[in-house]
């Protein structure tokens, strides 16, 4: 006899089944929290809630809000789960103005907030709440007075030679070398950070094995287990409780306590002033007078916490942005050429001297600087949580004390409205008139309000300091191993790129890079070449311009010879209209859509085709369209071409990314190829072309297109 039947098996399925209900039921308690209150809410499922990409690492949280916010267009919030508590995205900029700013003393704590055990974690400025939150703050904010930052940029400039050595140790004269950009940034950031918050001479360029590197790599560097906690830390402080997780690994615990410990025993052993963090933490620690904050102690780790809350934060926001921006001025020469040009007459007006004054008086270093945050803001995010509940102005919406609010700073850095065409690098939406017409609340890379970043200067200065340093050295180009388009790691708190391939989602990404830069460009530089050994005239033609151009520039490739050849380009949109590598675009439809001017309703989740190669070969749009005919493409035809019939890329939000870089890629190869070489058909030549069925992109029968190459003339 079992306890509930006669089987201890069925017993068993029974408990089993009780079990697996109870915890449904748990789970799903809250849910339709938002629904109730007539607020529209994304539809969660048992245990995960919204949050399943996120916890199973496929989405970093960051781009998780900003689909939410994309999503849902036109509402002022929206609800969501996290398991099963419920959560707000804010995304009326009014009320973002509210929350942040205008009602802040009913927001005045983060909602994440790490274990009271772990105190390095608890007690620092980013995760400790009022009242111990606004004392503490009060008492940092000095070190980041403009006097103290400029006796620090003094002690920037001595890293600034370190790294300066550096480079002229590589010897990147000629053809350059392949460099990894985040690692030089890292250890800049780093030697600055060790010296003006610690006062170490840190110089991890000389020394590999430096300390502070080593420990700083492993703060930021995530495994899947290190990478959930994180995720706890920012989403989930319940479960961060429960399962004692730190803020910081042990290792790099014990090492900022030796160090700090260390210096502030040397410092108060010495009595030297050197107007640094260390300076700042003994006063507090020898004068406080707010004995009675009951979360705070002004000594032991919680002092600790503060010093390491600026080595972390200090280093690795300044460094991703430093990459970011180096990534993206390679990708855009002309703009790296503009920001060159000034800094470079800065230089010659002050003598080949930086000087704090400098770097904040250079125009368009800010505007780059402004840019590369938008797109790439360290944090992608910001969150609150009302500590009473809060009655929207305006709104119909009552938020209970407790409620998790978020804001998608990417949603916001990433929408139309305020940003028309977002994902496009362009440093002018930061020139005085656009900054001046913006609204406001759209644009806040280091957050707003009273907890807005507090090393906000210090993190632009030290920026700006590395991006003037490594141009007025080095000029950047793309090499084979830049990821293009960058990929953002799904398992970073923080908007990082990622650093290698590791797992299925890798792999996955790994593979449509290969196929999406490799077989798309190759295949069109491949037809391309098959369509002018057809086309001797038009071979000829292209071949002129050629040269002209190199002539020109005494026989330079750069990025602006490649962009100055109309003929190449009507050349190369032909070949795209021919040969697009996807032939067919699709959708889904995200919801019920009544198609404007058609008696047509498209149900949610009907999957919608569009025959781009149809429209390509349309005889209404493009008459005899088996011709090759790059003049379809001259400066009239294409302004009297419909819109929308093509576009090889694709089009609206989801067109392809890397289409530039692959445009700069085709036209390179063909300079290359054609300046020295006539390509003919021969007797293999497959004429008229097939397209192989088997392939998922537009590729030639057996994947091969055989022709004859000889030098061509020169003069
Ligand atoms: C490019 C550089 C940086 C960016 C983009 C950045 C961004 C941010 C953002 C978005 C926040 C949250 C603000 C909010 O919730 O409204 C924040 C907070 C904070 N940051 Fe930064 N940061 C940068 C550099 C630094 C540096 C250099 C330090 C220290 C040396 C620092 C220390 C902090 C601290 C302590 C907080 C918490 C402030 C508070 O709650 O009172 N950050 N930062």
């Amino acid at each position: 006899m079992a306890l509930i039947t006669a089987y201890w098996g069925l017993d068993g399925m029974i408990i089993l089944m009780t079990l697996i209900i109870t915890a449904y039921l748990y789970m799903t308690r809250k849910f339709k929290y938002w629904k109730k209150r007539g607020i529209l809410e994304i539809t969660p499922i048992p245990f995960f809630g919204n949050f399943k990409e996120c916890l199973l690492q496929k989405k970093a949280p960051a781009y998780f809000l900003k689909d939410i916010y994309d999503e849902m267009k036109d509402l002022p919030y929206v609800g969501f789960y996290v398991l099963d508590k419920p959560f707000l995205l804010v995304r009326n900029r009014e009320l973002v103005k509210n929350i942040l700013v205008k009602d802040f003393s009913y927001f005045s704590d983060r909602y994440n907030t790490a274990d009271p055990i772990d105190r390095i974690g608890y007690a620092n400025l980013f995760f400790i709440r009022n009242p111990a939150w606004k004392v503490i703050r009060t008492k940092l904010t000095p070190f980041f007075t403009s006097g103290k930052m400029k006796k620090m940029f003094d002690l920037m400039l001595i890293c600034v030679k370190n790294l300066d050595e550096y480079l002229d140790a590589l010897e990147l004269e000629g053809n350059g070398k392949t460099i990894e950009v985040r690692e030089l940034t890292a250890k800049f950031a780093t030697d600055i950070i060790g010296s003006t918050a610690y006062g170490l001479d840190v110089n991890s360029f000389k020394d590999p094995n430096a300390e502070f590197r080593k420990y700083g790599k492993m703060i930021f560097q995530y495994d899947t287990y290190r990478a959930f906690e994180m995720l706890a830390i920012f989403f989930l402080p319940t479960l961060v409780r429960l399962t004692r997780i730190k803020m910081f690994g042990k290792e790099p615990t014990d090492f900022m306590r030796k160090v700090f410990w260390e210096t502030l025993t040397q410092r108060m052993k010495s009595g030297l002033k050197r107007n640094d963090l260390v300076d700042i933490l003994l006063e507090l620690k020898n004068n406080n007078n707010d004995n009675d904050l009951k979360d705070f102690t002004f000594d032991g780790d919680d002092l600790l916490a503060q010093a390491a809350s600026f080595f972390s934060a200090g280093f690795e926001t300044s460094s991703t942005t430093t990459t970011f921006a180096l990534y993206e001025l390679a990708m855009q020469p002309e703009i790296q050429n503009a920001l060159r040009k000034e800094i470079f007459e800065a230089l010659e007006k002050s003598n080949g001297k930086i000087t704090y004054d400098m770097v904040w008086s250079l125009p368009y270093l800010d505007m780059v600087m402004s840019e590369t945050l938008r797109m790439y803001p360290p944090l992608g995010y910001i969150n609150r949580m009302a500590n009473q509940t809060y009655k929207v102005p305006e709104f119909n919406l009552v938020i209970e004390k407790g409620t998790p609010c978020y804001i998608s700073m990417l949603g916001l850095h990433y929408d139309p409205e305020y940003f028309p065409n977002p994902n496009k690098f362009d440093p002018e939406r930061f020139n005085e008139e656009n900054k001046r017409n913006r609204p406001s609340c759209v644009y806040f890379p280091f957050g707003e309000g009273p907890h807005a970043c507090i090393g906000n200067r210090f993190g632009l200065l030290q920026t700006k300091l590395t991006l003037l340093k490594i141009l007025s050295k080095c000029e950047v180009t793309l090499c084979k191993e830049t990821l293009v388009p960058v990929v953002i790691d799904p398992k970073g708190a923080m908007t990082v790129p990622l650093d290698e391939f590791d797992g299925d989602v890798l792999t996955a990404q790994a593979v449509t890079f290969f196929s999406a830069g490799f077989d798309t460009s190759a295949g069109l530089i491949v037809f391309t070449l098959y369509e002018l050994a057809l086309h001797l005239d038009i071979q000829n033609t292209l071949r002129k311009e050629i040269h002209q151009a190199l002539n020109n520039s005494d026989g330079k490739i750069t990025y602006d010879v490649i962009m100055s050849l109309p003929y190449m380009d009507m050349v190369v949109s032909e070949t795209l209209r021919k040969y697009p590598p996807l032939g067919f675009l699709n959708r889904k439809t995200m919801e019920t859509y009544q198609i404007p001017n058609f008696n047509l309703v498209l149900e949610k989740d009907t999957p919608v085709y569009i025959p781009m190669l149809a429209l390509h070969y349309d005889p209404e749009y493009f008459p005899n369209p088996e011709k090759f005919d790059p003049e379809r493409f001259n400066e009239e035809n294409k302004r009297n071409m419909p819109s929308c019939v093509y576009f090889p890329f694709g089009d609206g939000p989801h067109a392809c990314i890397g289409n530039r870089f692959a445009l700069l890629l085709i036209k390179l190869a063909l300079i290359k190829m054609l300046n020295k070489y006539e390509v003919t058909p021969c007797e293999k030549t497959m004429i008229p072309m097939i397209i192989d069925p088997a392939l998922s992109l537009t590729g030639p029968l057996n994947s091969v297109i055989y022709l004859n190459m000889r030098k061509a003339n020169t003069d």
